[in-house]
């Protein structure tokens, strides 16, 4: 353990990841001590954590919410400053007194204060998929040049970061590594066929059978494009093709995945469905740290299955192994139809099957370019949101 506490900014701490994350940095004081909190709307949740953790900074998006949490700040006789707009979301994870960065906003607009917090060399605590999924090797490339600690939160590829040699970079055969093996809960429609799936509603589709999530990543999971984008997410993190990522269907979510070896050898990490297991791994690798998270009772859990995915009811997960295939642009294109679909499904402008239907139509409207700048990847992520809204608008 290091002398000093290390100081972490929290990046969506108002978020299903956020809180998780607080409460286990709550659990030791004697090793963290939170510098920033980052919020999109939540300012009361925002103002509560603030009065718990003591931040030196709080960052929410709009001035006039910023105004009002200062306001609530100085009555409390709390000394945070608080900062607004996206801007101060860069400013928080790349701070040269920043030790540690838990990268949790949801979706795209978490990709330029997580890639700041990697610019600048941190540890950097990834949750926030998209980022990644967006740009990919560029994002790696900033890994490599910078020397940041980057650490996989996701609760899948956190555990293919326990399964594999403490060295893994150079490619997995390089280690005896012949497939990941990422596991899927299949969402709460598993089972489902594809006419049965066209009813469904936003709040069924956010009902996971096993984890407590944000509204988004729940759709995802129920789409299966949460395990479309983990896959891309895989491929990038260890360095995969990705024929050799393999989706297993494990309804229970106790085997959180794998990494297979060619002397046969499987190795599993295993856990209640916690993602502050994760999160501890993170904070304190390699150490490990208490998380407040139930020890796995398997008399209990009495049984574990597996079955294949259904791609024809849930096509999404093709077609992000596909853009991953294509390669350039083509997985930022799939995230921010993703994003603009899931928007509508859940304002209830668009069904749940057409979520699939619109990230296919809008990679066939996009045409695929290079990824090796920030500047057309965010382009790229532009434009598929105008072509995600004119057929939107169309239909
Ligand atoms: N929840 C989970 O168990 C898991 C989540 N993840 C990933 O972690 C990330 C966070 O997920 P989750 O915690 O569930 O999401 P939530 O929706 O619960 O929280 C999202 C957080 O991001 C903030 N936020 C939303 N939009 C913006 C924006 N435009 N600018 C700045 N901040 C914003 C929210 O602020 P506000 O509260 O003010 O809206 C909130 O703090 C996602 O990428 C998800 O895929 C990965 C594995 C598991
Ligand atoms: C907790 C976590 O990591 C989520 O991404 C979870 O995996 C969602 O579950 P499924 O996508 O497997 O349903
Ligand atoms: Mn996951």
């Amino acid at each position: 353990m290091s002398e000093r506490p290390q100081t972490v900014t929290v990046l969506g701490a108002t978020g299903s990841i956020g809180t998780s994350t607080l409460d286990v940095l709550a659990r030791h004081p004697e090793r963290y001590r939170v510098h920033a909190l980052t919020a999109h709307r939540a300012r009361e949740a925002l103002l509560a954590q603030c009065r718990a953790h003591r931040p030196a900074l709080a960052v929410i998006d709009r001035e006039e919410d910023a105004a009002w949490l200062r306001e609530r700040l100085r009555e409390a006789g709390l000394a945070t400053e608080v900062r607004a707009g996206p801007e101060a979301l860069v400013e928080v994870s790349e701070a040269p007194e920043v030790d540690v960065v838990m990268a949790a906003i949801v979706g795209a607009a978490g990709l330029l204060p997580t890639l700041a917090a990697v610019r600048a060399g941190k540890r950097v605590l990834l949750a926030n998929k998209e980022a990644l999924v967006m740009s990919g090797g560029l994002f790696m490339d900033a890994v490599a040049r910078s020397g940041a600690t980057l650490l996989p939160i996701d609760s899948e590829h956190n555990a293919i970061y326990q399964c594999l040699p403490v060295e893994h970079r150079g490619g997995l055969a390089r280690h005896g590594v012949t497939r990941l093996l990422l596991t899927a809960s299949g969402g709460p429609f598993r089972g489902w066929s594809r006419e049965t799936l066209a009813a469904v509603t936003p709040d069924q589709a956010c009902a996971h059978p096993n984890w407590s999530m944000g509204r988004k990543i729940s759709v995802d999971s129920a789409t299966l494009m949460n395990k479309g984008l983990e896959l891309i997410e895989a491929c990038w993190l260890f360095d995969a093709r990705p024929d050799q990522v393999q989706v297993v269907v494990h309804p229970q979510s106790v085997i959180h995945s794998m990494a297979a070896y060619s002397d046969g050898s499987v190795l599993a990490q295993l856990g209640n469905p916690d993602m502050r297991t994760p999160i501890a791994y993170g904070l304190a690798w390699p150490e490990r740290i208490a998380a407040g998270v139930e020890p796995l009772d398997l008399f209990a859990v009495a049984r574990l299955d597996f079955e294949a995915p259904d791609e024809e009811a849930f096509p999404c997960l093709r077609l992000a192994r596909e853009a991953m295939a294509e390669g350039g642009t083509a997985p930022a294109v799939l995230n921010a139809a993703n994003e603009v679909g899931v928007d509508a499904f859940l304002d209830g402008r668009l069904g749940f099957a057409g979520i699939g239907e619109l990230v296919a139509r809008v990679r066939e409207a996009c045409p695929v370019e290079a990824a090796g700048e920030l500047e057309g990847i965010l382009a790229a992520d532009a434009r598929a949101r105008r072509e995600a809204r004119a057929w939107l608008a169309r239909r």
